[in-house]
């Protein structure tokens, strides 16, 4: 008996110091960056007064009653960091650098691409294959040699968030999944800053300010994270430039009227943007959740999770390779290559939506989308029969953009089907451009 009572006070107090080490940790941290800051802050204020040249540049904006002197100087002295330098960071960066914010901090480690260029316009064709930051980085300082610019060539992850956005004011959701959201909202609220978050999708987007004033936080909006195979991006559905162009803007006058103290920001409020018509809605938020795992009064979550795990999804789609299907259930490229140069009759099921087929596929596949897959299996059961009479057992391909829809399109057919002749193309048709045809599109 007592024995037991007494682990139970051990693991108590493992448990409770642990929680204070963690506690002690953080307050270290806070305290070296209030440090570096109050020392970062004297050297500014000496340096901190306008200078003719700093009149002359921003004084349309320093004439408007919202901002004045005062407000220019708050600007000089303040500092964003634009997480995700894609479609919303790139036009958001361009207003906060020329709106004379003195300290811009920039995440992303992934590279320009081709089908960046139509809404990243900070990229040019001569950055392809250059990292974001640094092709951000090259035009913005064309732009304001003022400001000063951190480049961060990194994934944001639970492990460096804290000590990177701890360097900044205010911070801006510019990414584009899910498991980011997640990580931003809990570092914005452990680092008490407030966060500009703001999405575009095909021809809509959102905007809104979480942990500022009394604003609940995403997770209180959302507690937990959508299905995996429900969420889109630009690469999966599509956006047009300039949707991200409006929401990006946006972006960065809320964090204007965040530093200079106004107080008519979104926070508690989301604006919602249609520009299929044209039309902004903007909605009222749920209060902050007393309850809520994170910012609420007894939170659940006082440190950094692992977000990938989850939201069962990834946060950085350069490593989406995923594994669903055993390697026999698998061909490689060159395999699709003599199969289709063969005589053996074969269904190749191009498994991606009606405007990427459009776009680029190969010769002789069936398109089918993912989606729909499941109500055209009598379809695919009718294909199958008709090929049997040229030879026995035709072979069922799925093939998808890189490889992660056709497994799950494999493991869908085997569940309704009798046949076990079912296979996907190991990396998709990006495999294909790469290691059987040059000419093939890429996007
Ligand atoms: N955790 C993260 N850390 C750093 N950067 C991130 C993170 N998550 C997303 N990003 C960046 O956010 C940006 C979002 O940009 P955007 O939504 O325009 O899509 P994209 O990834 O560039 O393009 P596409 O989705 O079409 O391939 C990307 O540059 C991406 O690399
Ligand atoms: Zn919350």
């Amino acid at each position: 008996m007592y024995g037991d009572s007494a682990d139970s006070t051990i693991h108590q107090l493992e448990e409770e110091i642990e929680f204070l080490s963690h506690q002690l940790k953080e307050k270290q941290e806070l305290l070296i960056s209030l440090k570096q800051k109050k020392q970062n802050n004297a050297l500014e204020c000496r340096n901190n007064d306008l200078s003719t040249a700093d009149i002359s540049r921003y004084s349309r904006q320093i004439i408007l009653p919202s901002v004045g002197l005062d407000g220019q100087k708050k600007l000089k002295r303040s500092s964003v960091l634009i997480v995700g330098v894609g479609g919303l960071g790139c036009p958001a960066a361009l207003y906060l650098v020329s709106a004379g914010v003195g300290h811009i901090g920039l995440v992303d480690y992934d590279d320009v691409e081709i089908n960046n260029l139509h809404r990243q316009i900070l990229h040019t064709e001569n950055d392809v294959g250059l990292p974001k930051t640094e092709s951000a980085f090259n035009k913005l300082l064309l732009l304001n040699r003022n400001v000063k610019i951190s480049k961060h060539n990194c994934q944001l992850t639970s492990e460096n968030s804290i000590s990177i956005i701890r360097q900044y004011d205010v911070v801006l959701d510019a990414t584009d999944n899910v498991a980011t959201r997640y990580l931003l909202n809990d570092s914005c609220i452990f680092a008490r800053k407030p966060l500009v978050s703001g999405s575009a999708l095909q021809t809509e987007g959102q905007l809104t300010v979480y942990n500022h004033l009394s604003s609940p936080c995403y997770r209180c909006l959302y507690p937990q994270p959508p299905p995996a195979n429900a969420v889109n991006n630009c690469s999966s559905s599509g956006v047009l430039g300039p949707i991200c162009g409006v929401i990006g803007a946006l972006q960065a006058l809320e964090a204007i009227k965040i530093i200079l103290n106004l107080e008519e920001t979104l926070s508690s409020r989301m604006l919602l943007f249609d520009g299929y018509d044209t039309t902004f809605r903007c909605i009222k938020l749920r209060k902050r959740k007393l309850d809520c795992d994170v910012c609420g009064i007894n939170p659940k979550i006082k440190s950094l999770i692992d977000y990938e795990q989850f939201c069962g999804s990834v946060a950085n789609d350069k490593n989406a390779s995923v594994n669903l299907l055993d390697k026999t259930e698998r061909i490689t490229v060159e395999e699709l290559n003599q199969l289709r140069a063969s005589q053996q009759p074969h269904l190749l099921i191009d498994v991606r939506t009606n405007p990427e087929y459009e776009m680029c596929h190969l010769s002789n596949s069936l398109n089918i989308h993912i989606n729909s897959l499941e109500k055209n299996t009598n379809c695919v059961l009718e294909t199958v029969e008709k090929l049997k009479q040229f030879g026995d057992d035709p072979k069922i391909i799925c093939i998808c953009r890189r490889g992660r829809d056709s497994q799950i399109a494999v493991n869908m057919l085997k569940s309704k089907l009798s046949t076990k002749s079912i296979f996907d193309v190991e990396g998709g048709l990006h495999a294909w451009a790469a290691q059987i045809d040059n000419n093939f599109p890429i996007y």
